[in-house]
């Protein structure tokens, strides 16, 4: 089938290569010409682990170009995958997804079935609908799906191969999208879910709530059991043999963050208070995660209460392991406030870069020693894999000081202290 997937994102790419892989024939557009200039000379414009390896495989089955009238009257099927984040309200800004809308009843004349794949608030499909609607688009030449995406990144590709389901929200006169959807992704065994526009909607917001209630949750009773001198872990490890509970998404640290979580609980949140409807327990979650990084710096200003003119090592500053995105980091949030701090930050990270302009106390360093070398204390921001196995004794002989903060509970706080070091965390005996 020839799709034409619109944005070359996150999710616009890993979409194009796995949909191309597949075996449909991709047309993959976006309006950033870099991006597509870096796309056709072999590169990938973002780094997601087997990405790059992917797109290599499926080259022939797939197009990168500028957003053409062309590209989309040919495709019978346009895919959605631009960005829509939070405005300064909270509220989604759908510029990006309208800018897409217009662009499509332009070039709209044979059939087309239009999925959304980017997260939208409830009501935006039956919106894009009448849209088109209004501006003298026949009915019968288009239907308009809720496809939400599920993957995570770092593990994109595996996640969409993998789907544990896909979610399809269709109008009650829409006869058609359903058996189309089923041909694209024949190959995925997964179970199709198929509701309204809006219940697809809500299952996405749903979804990502729920996970990020579960993180607050358990941040909070980390919070307690710091108090108790409690290690969180033993507490995680004992609720999570209930399967009602499960193992998942109990991980206590700085809080999440990412391109995902903040922005859609937000957008709930608006949508409810839209309707009136008071959400108390989205607000708590929402009030847990603002206060984490801070949460972390007190327990560090308890300990060395006069952080000005010390050297802070950062390790990590994607907002998790295996990205280089760092869309609402708290890492990058942690290097912000220690940098108020008066202190000099020295960051690292094997893939991120920070996104503000260095400042004259924070600097990213190119390796672990560099950043490391005279520190007094080293935070461990984001749990990459090769922070979690450091060679203690050598970073010990590159510090100045001796502390270490574990801000993603990623260490044995046991092993730290045998290498002569301090160890401080939250909940962690
Ligand atoms: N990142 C994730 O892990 C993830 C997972 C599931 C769902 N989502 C949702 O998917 C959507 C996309 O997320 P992302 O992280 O891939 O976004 P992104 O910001 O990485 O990419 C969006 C791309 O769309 C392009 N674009 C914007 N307007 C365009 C237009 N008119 N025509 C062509 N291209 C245009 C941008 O240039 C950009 O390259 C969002 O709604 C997000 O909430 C993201
Ligand atoms: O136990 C945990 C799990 C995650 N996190 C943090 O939560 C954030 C989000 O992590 P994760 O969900 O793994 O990453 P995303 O790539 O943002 O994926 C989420 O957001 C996507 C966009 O909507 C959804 O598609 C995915 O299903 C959903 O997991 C990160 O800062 C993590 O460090 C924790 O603090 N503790």
């Amino acid at each position: 089938m020839d799709i034409c997937v619109i944005g070359a994102g996150y999710v616009g790419l890993t979409s194009a290569a796995v949909l191309a892989d597949l075996g449909h024939s991709v047309h993959c557009v976006d309006t950033i010409d870099e991006k597509i200039k870096a796309l056709n000379s072999g590169a990938v414009p973002l780094f997601e682990p087997g990405l790059k390896e992917l797109i290599q495989k499926n080259r022939s089955r797939l197009t990168f170009s500028a957003p053409t009238h062309e590209m989309i009257e040919k495709s019978p099927v346009i895919l959605i995958a631009v960005g829509t984040p939070s405005s300064p309200t909270g509220e989604t800004d759908l510029t990006f997804v309208q800018s897409v809308v217009d662009r499509i009843a332009d070039a709209l004349t044979t059939y087309k079935t239009i999925i959304t794949k980017s997260t939208v608030p409830p009501g935006t499909n039956e919106w894009i609908h009448q849209t088109l609607i209004q501006k003298g688009i026949n009915p019968q030449l288009f239907n308009v799906v809720s496809n939400p995406e599920f993957l995570r990144e770092g593990t994109a590709i595996q996640d969409m191969i993998e789907a544990d389901k896909i979610v399809i929200g269709k109008r009650t006169d829409d006869t058609r999208s359903v058996a189309i959807l089923k041909d694209i992704y024949q190959k995925i065994d997964a179970p199709f879910i198929v509701t309204s526009l809006s219940g697809a909607e809500m299952i996405k917001y749903t979804s990502n709530a729920f996970l990020a209630t579960k993180i607050s949750f358990i941040n909070e009773i980390a919070r307690i059991c710091d108090k108790y001198d409690v290690a969180i872990e033993d507490v995680v490890k004992g609720i999570s043999t209930d399967p009602r509970i499960s193992p998942h998404f109990l991980q206590a640290g700085i809080g999440y963050g990412g391109s995902c979580f903040p922005k859609d609980v937000r957008s709930l949140v608006h949508s409810s208070l839209k309707k009136n409807v008071q959400p108390t327990l989205l607000q708590a979650v929402q009030s847990v995660n603002q206060t984490q990084v801070a949460l972390y710096l007190n327990k560090l200003l308890a300990v060395s209460p006069n952080l000005t003119g010390k050297t802070i090592a950062v390790l990590g500053i994607a907002f998790k392991p295996n990205t280089d995105d760092t869309r609402y980091s708290p890492a990058v949030a942690l290097i912000q406030k220690l940098s108020e701090q008066g202190c000099s930050v020295t960051a690292f990270d094997p893939k991120a870069h920070l996104p503000f302009l260095q400042k004259a106390n924070v600097k990213q360093k190119p390796t672990l020693e560099e950043t490391v070398k005279g520190a007094d204390i080293v935070v461990i921001a984001t749990e990459w894999e090769e922070f979690i196995h450091l060679d203690w004794l050598n970073l010990k002989k590159w510090m100045k000081g001796d502390l270490i903060v574990d801000a993603r509970n990623c260490i044995d706080p046991e092993h730290i202290r045998q290498q002569g070091l301090r160890y401080l965390g939250v909940a962690k005996s």
